[in-house]
């Protein structure tokens, strides 16, 4: 029931802390609308995990123009997106590039990988592995590089927020920990990703899924994503309820790193997306943009209730382990 399922996942007005206004070097201000933001995205991420977010302040254009950059790019012939391919950069130890279909098993279960395709475009690299080529090429580059930073303001002041509501003695700890997300020792991604049409070239293999069932590894993620929809996200009774997309609003939700964090108070959801069932939607392609915020990779992960619930681990060594289970 379609109803439910947006009652489920709540949506939250971010106008008191939106990216139209400054943002304060000491944080948002205590006022009454400040209050009731704080509430919300905390009861949200202690619930669902998952909120869908409006009036945020990032511009729509710059949106639109971040999925169009983005088909442009997978409209490429592969031999030249495979030029960028993920598994031959990773040699310099980065999760940087294009990812081809099925090289993914986003849930490890599953025999198969996921049937779409996806660059991972990190902000923070030396050398610069992405030389451009092509002009559509270049075009995405320069387009990748403002979206990332749009993404990383709107983390840094969902962070903000998010540390209000934990009531932490210092409500910052979790934007300092990003403070390098902008040219600093940091590896948070923006992920565009491309769900072909689903016949001829691409038939389904048994138990296959667009994107399969998993939790994101680290502290939060955005997730814009066009009008197609079927996106999954697990309800606190184990049934998956649609995440409908809602125009003009973004899908944040807490990954795995930030639930270790916050000893289990904040909780990262599994989801996922499935093949749609029927001929017409199958047809159809779909977009959507991810942004994987993520702490500087050698703060040292340690609850911060001070509770002995999980040992210390650095970041780097986290998404590690996290990696190594998907590639
Ligand atoms: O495309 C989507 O809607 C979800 C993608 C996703 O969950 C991911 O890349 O982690
Ligand atoms: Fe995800």
């Amino acid at each position: 029931m379609a109803e439910s399922n947006i009652i489920a996942m709540p949506v939250v007005d971010f106008s008191a802390y939106s990216l139209d206004k400054p943002r304060p070097a000491r944080g948002p201000a205590n006022d009454v609308h400040v209050r009731d933001l704080v509430d919300e995205v905390q009861r949200a991420f202690r619930t669902m995990g998952f909120l869908y977010l409006k009036n945020h302040g990032i511009d729509k254009i710059q949106i639109q123009r971040s999925f169009e950059a983005s088909k442009k790019f997978f409209d490429l012939p592969e031999d030249i997106k495979m030029k960028y391919d993920m598994a031959t950069l990773s040699k310099y130890g980065y999760v940087h590039g294009y990812v081809r279909m099925e090289a993914e098993r986003s849930d490890t279960v599953v025999p198969h990988g996921d049937l779409k395709e996806c660059f991972n475009y990190l902000h923070n690299i030396e050398p610069d592995s992405f030389t451009s080529d092509t002009d559509v090429v270049a075009d995405f580059k320069a387009t990748m590089s403002d979206f990332y930073k749009s993404c990383a303001e709107l983390s840094q002041r969902l962070l903000e927020i998010i540390g209000r509501g934990l009531e932490l003695e210092d409500p910052r700890i979790f934007l300092k920990a990003h403070d390098g997300i902008i040219g600093g020792d940091n590896r948070s991604v923006l992920r565009t990703l491309y769900y072909p049409a689903l016949e001829g070239d691409h038939p389904v293999k048994n138990g296959q899924t667009r994107c399969g069932e998993h939790s994101d590894y680290g502290s939060l993620t955005l997730l814009f994503q066009d009008e197609v929809g079927g996106l999954q996200v697990m309800s606190s009774s184990g049934e998956f309820v649609d995440a409908t997309p809602i125009e003009g609003t973004i899908i944040v939700n807490i990954g795995d790193l930030m639930q270790r964090w916050t000893s289990d108070k904040l909780v990262s959801t599994r989801h996922r997306v499935l093949v749609p069932s029927s001929v017409d939607k199958k047809r159809k392609t779909r977009q959507s943009i991810a942004f994987f915020a993520n702490p500087n990779c050698k703060h040292l992960i340690t609850p911060v209730d001070a509770c002995d619930k999980y040992p210390p681990i650095t970041v780097a060594d986290f998404l590690k382990m996290k990696l190594d289970s998907t590639y």
